[in-house]
Formats: C-alpha cells, sequence, structure tokens
C-alpha cells in the first residue's frame, strides 16, 4: 500500500524509454523492472544516471516509451507524494524554507495535512532525531552535511514508498557519510541510489552499469561491480596515457 513505508512495494517500470535532448539520444531504449529493495546505478560521468533518475521521478518525460510507478505516470505529482521521494544531490536544490520546521512541515502540508499539525510532526521529528533545537534555526546557517540530513528527514517524514538518491555521500566528511549510510541501511523502503563509485551501491540488491545511455550490465553487486572497477581502471590507464603522449 503506498505510504505505510513498512515494506517496499509495488515498482519502477520502463518500457522502450528513450530520452533526447535537440535530436541526441542521452537515454536509448530502456525497458526494467525495478522491485528490488535496494537497487544501485552506477557509471561514468556523463552517463545517464541523473537523467534517468529524473525520468523515474516524472521530472521530465520520455522521448519515447513509457515510465510508470505502481503503474502510475510519475509525472502525476500528487499520485507520488506517497510513493516516491527523492534526495537531490545538492541540498540546495531541495530547500525553500527559512528555518528547519518549516521545511519538514512543508511536505507534509503538501500531503493534505493543517499546518500546526505538520509542524507538530515536524517537530516530534526533530525531537526524536535529538535535534529539537534545530527547529527555529535558520536552513542557510546549515552546513551541507546538515543540509542533507534535513532533506532526508524531510523525505522520510513523507513516508515514501520508494526514495531516488542522486550521489548521496557527495561531498560529505566520513562520519556524516557513515550516519547517513547508517540511517539508509535501516530504511523499510525501496531505495535507488545512483553514484559513480561502485562503494555506494555495494551492498545493493541488485546493480545496473548505465554506459553511454544504455544498461551495460545488470545483476547482484558480486557480478556488476567488479567488472564495473576493471573496466574503470582501464579506461584510467587509457586516459593516463593518451594524455601522456599527447
Ligand atoms: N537538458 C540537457 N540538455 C543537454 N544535454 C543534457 C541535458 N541533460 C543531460 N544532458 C547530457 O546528457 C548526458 C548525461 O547526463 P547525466 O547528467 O544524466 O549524466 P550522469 O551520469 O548523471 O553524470 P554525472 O555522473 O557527471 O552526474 C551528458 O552528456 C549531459 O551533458
Amino acid at each position: 500500500m503506498a505510504g505505510t513505508a513498512t515494506t517496499a512495494s509495488g515498482g519502477i517500470t520502463l518500457s522502450g524509454v528513450s530520452y533526447a535532448v535537440t535530436g541526441r539520444e542521452i537515454l536509448s531504449n530502456l525497458s526494467l523492472s525495478l522491485t528490488e529493495r535496494r537497487i544501485g546505478i552506477i557509471g561514468r560521468n556523463g552517463s545517464g544516471k541523473t537523467t534517468l533518475l529524473r525520468l523515474m521521478a516524472g521530472l521530465i518525460g520520455p522521448t519515447k516509451g513509457r515510465v510508470s510507478v505502481d503503474g502510475i505516470d510519475p509525472a502525476d505529482r500528487k499520485a507520488m507524494l506517497p510513493r516516491l521521494g527523492i534526495l537531490f544531490q545538492n541540498p540546495d536544490h531541495m530547500i525553500l524554507f527559512p528555518t528547519v520546521a518549516e521545511e519538514l512541515a512543508f511536505g507534509l502540508r503538501q500531503m493534505g495535512l493543517p499546518e500546526a499539525q505538520a509542524r507538530s510532526r515536524a517537530l516530534a521529528c526533530l525531537l526524536s532525531e535529538g535535534r529539537a533545537h534545530w527547529a527555529d534555526a535558520p536552513t542557510a546557517s546549515l552546513s551541507q552535511g546538515q543540509k542533507h540530513y534535513l532533506c532526508l528527514l524531510s523525505v522520510l517524514l513523507m513516508q515514501p514508498d520508494t526514495i531516488l538518491l542522486d550521489e548521496p555521500f557527495a561531498g560529505l566528511d566520513l562520519p556524516t557519510q557513515s550516519r547517513l549510510s547508517r540511517r539508509l541501511n535501516g530504511l523499510p523502503q525501496r531505495l535507488v541510489t545512483i553514484s559513480h563509485d561502485p562503494a555506494a551501491v555495494a551492498t545493493a540488491d541488485r546493480v545496473l552499469w548505465l554506459d553511454a545511455g544504455r544498461i551495460h550490465a545488470d545483476g547482484p553487486p558480486a557480478t556488476v561491480l567488479p567488472a564495473f572497477t576493471a573496466e574503470m581502471a582501464r579506461v584510467g590507464e587509457a586516459d593516463a596515457d593518451t594524455d601522456l603522449a599527447g
């Protein structure tokens, strides 16, 4: 059932999906059924990972084919509120409100909760996180790691069945990474994590390796990650040789 977040339900389906910008195909003919609880998407810079995540989130529409979440077009924002949450790489692209409590309450208000109830849920969330003192803090005063954490709390408060994570550990120090990682690992929701770093998806149930807008490999991390790491090392050496030869 959408919104209960007790287990990961439903799934994300892509049927013959392509995405092109000004005639250039960035994603080509992807057909996927994503039902596992922990899904990793890896690939080099520019391979199309963020574009794929934006398609899954309904922020952009496919040029060809169809994307659905629990059978529903993800462009239907209202239907997606209990189904899909997104944690963007840059928290500054998500935070809209001047104080932490207002920011946390916003998603709940979007889901139809009256303002007072949304605020009291936001305060209860901060209390349970040991961060009651954050309530009236200006969001602009938080560090990048703290902003990231606030964005995660905002998403969790809405209890979506699936959370899409774009490079969740980029720019965070090691203690913050390990705290966030522990928090994410304990969640019952389906998590779709995109990263260029194999370590970020090492415990996934399924890893997709995206290369130049196509699925290059799809399977358990024990199979996909060693092949990806070896290929990245090979490409790195080839790049280095090219540099030296120049
Ligand atoms: N709106 C757009 N207009 C033009 N080109 C775009 C647009 N969006 C994405 N691209 C191009 O599509 C390709 C894939 O971009 P995307 O951001 O999806 O890759 P990525 O795998 O997430 O990369 P990174 O790891 O560097 O974040 C890139 O070559 C990018 O320049």
